[in-house]
């Protein structure tokens, strides 16, 4: 029973290596940019033509009917997350640094039975690094195990955040406060990559000691949550509380002393859930 899942992890790799290549190759002309939520949420051909192979070969896998799936481009209202065996995907995680030709571009899949993560796979496909992890079963890079750091001292850590896509002046002013408070603890440095994923992987592989955002989406985190966990750090919601996939806001951490010195820090705003509900405070 417990290697039930073991075919569709493995599945997962050669799909996200698959649809990394596809990014890789696309041409300039394919980099039409569109806008979503907000005129700096970018989308391109390129992530709806990759998430149409990616589910595709899923489904030719495994049917549309026994298994759900929840991708970024395909996902128009909310998304709940039901007991069914339930994909969730970012085709291009990374949009606007494929856009803009900065090198940090991922493919996120991720895989939930009765709610729970059972494996992610983050391919950051510029770098060639493919990141995976089966709950229970540690995480690797390139089949190489990875750990989180063992950095306790906030006063040594890195930390990374990102901007998100939404530019109301009070959420900028929250994030930006949230960033300074944080630097002048003081910390060694602030970074970004740019993909959500990605810098959840640098947490996993002790590059860094934390990255923390709210405005996410769950097929930004999904995949990279099992990897962080299984490297060894934690997931916590910015309020300190448990995580919650569809919450929309996370603090990723290599141990519990510097997620919750961060979580101190950290200025809250509100984020509309994934799946609809009320968002806790
Ligand atoms: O590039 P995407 O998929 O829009 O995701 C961003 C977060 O909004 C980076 O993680
Ligand atoms: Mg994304």
């Amino acid at each position: 029973m417990e290697d039930k899942w073991q075919e569709a992890y493995e599945f997962a790799v050669e799909v996200a290596r698959k649809a990394g290549a596809e990014i890789r190759k696309a041409g300039d002309s394919e980099i039409k940019v569109n806008t979503k939520s907000s005129s700096v949420d970018l989308v391109t051909q390129t992530d709806q033509r990759v998430e149409k192979i990616i589910f595709s070969a899923l489904k030719g896998k495994f049917g549309e009917g026994c298994h759900r799936f929840i991708g970024e481009e395909s996902t128009v209202d909310s998304c709940v997350l039901t007991d069914k065996p339930t994909w969730i995907i970012d085709p291009v995680d990374g949009t606007t640094n494929f856009v803009h030709g900065f090198p940090f571009v991922a493919v996120s899949i991720a895989f939930a039975v009765n709610k729970e993560l059972e494996f992610g796979v983050v391919y950051s496909c510029m770098e060639d690094k493919m990141y995976k992890a089966r709950r229970g079963q540690g995480a690797f890079c390139d089949d190489e195990p990875i750990y989180v750091s063992d950095v306790k001292e906030i006063k040594k850590s890195i930390i990374i955040s990102e901007h998100g896509t939404d530019r109301s002046p009070e959420k900028v002013k929250k994030i930006f406060s949230t960033m300074q408070k944080i630097l002048c603890i003081p910390v060694h440095g602030l970074r970004g990559s740019g993909t959500a994923a990605t810098n959840m992987c640098l947490v996993a592989c002790g590059a860094v000691e934390a990255f923390f955002e709210i405005g996410i989406h769950c097929w930004d985190i999904a995949a990279g949550a099992v990897i962080v966990r299984e490297a060894g750090g934690i997931i916590l919601d910015v309020n300190g509380g448990p995580f919650d996939l569809m919450s929309r806001r996370m603090v990723s951490a290599n141990n519990e002393i510097i997620a919750n010195r961060i979580i101190k820090e950290i200025e809250i705003f509100p984020s509309p859930r994934d799946d609809g509900k009320p968002q806790l405070e």
